[in-house]
């Protein structure tokens, strides 16, 4: 078999596994079938060979089916680890190629057309296993490698007989054929894992960049925050909820006081610091529902869902004095204060009429000297 290109030790194991797993699968679906080989058998047999070796054939054969199928059902339960299933799954597949191989033992010599007819029967069971075993070919070698052995064995005892050497020689040719094209197919079929299974990983790969690329999008990079992007979309969604349930909510627009005095005293990066540690502070004194977003320079947008305005001048004073009780611990901490202006969702406005309500309330508060709440 060539070996697979392209795949790393560890995912030659999963390709591994996955193709045992398949092969679990197709074993245990395949076992059923095989009462109605013994029907068959037993049809041939009776009243050419012996009774009891018949029957301890079949009470033999079906003792290795029970447990086979037994084994299969605790791997499946157990979620087919190859590392602790392999040994006593490949003992099963062995066993069954034994047992199909015991069966051209007992029936090899007796004549020509029962000769044939079981050589035919087991070129059968080798082709359907070849199918059954196309993930896992070396349960395929070793369970049809064990059946044609036996079986041709027993009709090379018989070899005085002429007919048993060409049905031995057209046997050993089907089954060299077979492990032939078998394990070519068996090839493709395992390119096929590897290629499902990289599909599988680059698309989950893919969905984690493009869920942080959506995050990415809608976040400011500054402050973690929602960015402009965000509350747009924020809030086209409450003010669709707004009018579909009639229930109020509220905005409230902060902006930093003399902001650019701590710019131009401290420099921009610390400028930054005070933004990043401003919209903390901020978070903190927010519900789970509030959204807190960054709407530009140093001004932040707040929405409260569910709120009406007396309720949204509450949370504002709240911050409001949150942001005055100490300063910000930046460095040096520095003491800030900031001017709110809040405004209440009215039936029928539009987005932009809400934000120049806020905003408008904004700059009545910076008009009538900062650090305070105005509607
Ligand atoms: N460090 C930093 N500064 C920013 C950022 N975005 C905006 N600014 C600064 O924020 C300052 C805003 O100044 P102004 O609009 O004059 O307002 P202000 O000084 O806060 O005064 P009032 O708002 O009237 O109280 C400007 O100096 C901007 O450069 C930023 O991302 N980082």
């Amino acid at each position: 078999m060539q070996p697979l290109p392209d795949l790393s030790v560890s995912d030659r194991l999963v390709v591994n596994q996955t193709g045992f797993t398949l092969w679990v699968a197709s074993f245990r679906q395949t076992l059923h079938t095989t009462p109605a080989g013994w029907f068959v058998a037993a049809w041939m047999a009776w009243g050419r060979v012996p009774d009891k070796n018949l029957l301890l054939w079949l009470v033999l054969f079906f003792a290795v089916w029970m447990m086979g199928l037994l084994s299969i059902d605790r791997a499946l339960k157990d979620g087919c680890d190859q590392q602790t299933h392999g040994p006593r799954l490949r003992v099963m597949a062995a066993l069954d190629g034994m047992a199909w191989g015991l069966l051209g033992w007992l029936l090899a010599g007796h004549d020509v057309l029962l000769d044939a007819i079981m050589v035919a029967l087991l070129c059968g069971v080798s082709a359907v296993n070849a199918q059954v075993y196309v993930s896992y070919i070396r349960g395929y070698y070793l369970q049809s490698g064990l059946m044609w052995s036996i079986s041709v064995l027993g009709l090379a005892s018989h070899a005085n007989q002429q007919y048993t050497v060409d049905l031995i020689v057209a046997f050993s040719v089907f089954q060299v054929l077979m492990f032939y094209h078998s394990s070519r197919i068996a090839n493709r079929v395992r390119e096929g894992i590897a290629l499902q299974l990289s599909n599988a990983a680059l698309a989950q790969q893919l969905r984690g960049l493009l869920t942080k690329v959506r995050i990415d999008a809608a976040t400011d990079a500054l402050t973690g925050q929602g960015n402009r992007r965000a509350l747009d979309a924020l809030l086209k969604q409450q003010l669709e909820f707004s009018v579909s349930t009639g229930q109020p909510f509220s905005i409230l627009m902060l902006d930093i006081d003399f902001f650019k005095k701590i710019n131009d005293v401290h420099g921009h990066l610390v400028g930054d610091e005070a933004l990043r540690s401003f919209a903390q502070r901020v978070r903190e004194g927010l519900r789970q529902g509030d959204v807190c977003t960054r709407y530009g320079g140093e001004e932040f947008l707040i929405v409260l869902p569910l709120t009406p305005l007396q309720i949204a001048l509450e949370v504002a004073e709240r911050l409001r004095l949150a942001v005055e009780a100490e300063p910000l611990p930046t460095t040096p901490p520095l003491a800030i204060t900031v001017s709110i202006g809040a405004a209440t969702y009215k039936t029928g406005q539009t987005v932009d009429a809400l934000m120049a309500a806020a905003d408008s309330a904004l700059y009545k508060s910076k008009r009538s000297g900062r650090n305070q709440v105005q509607s």
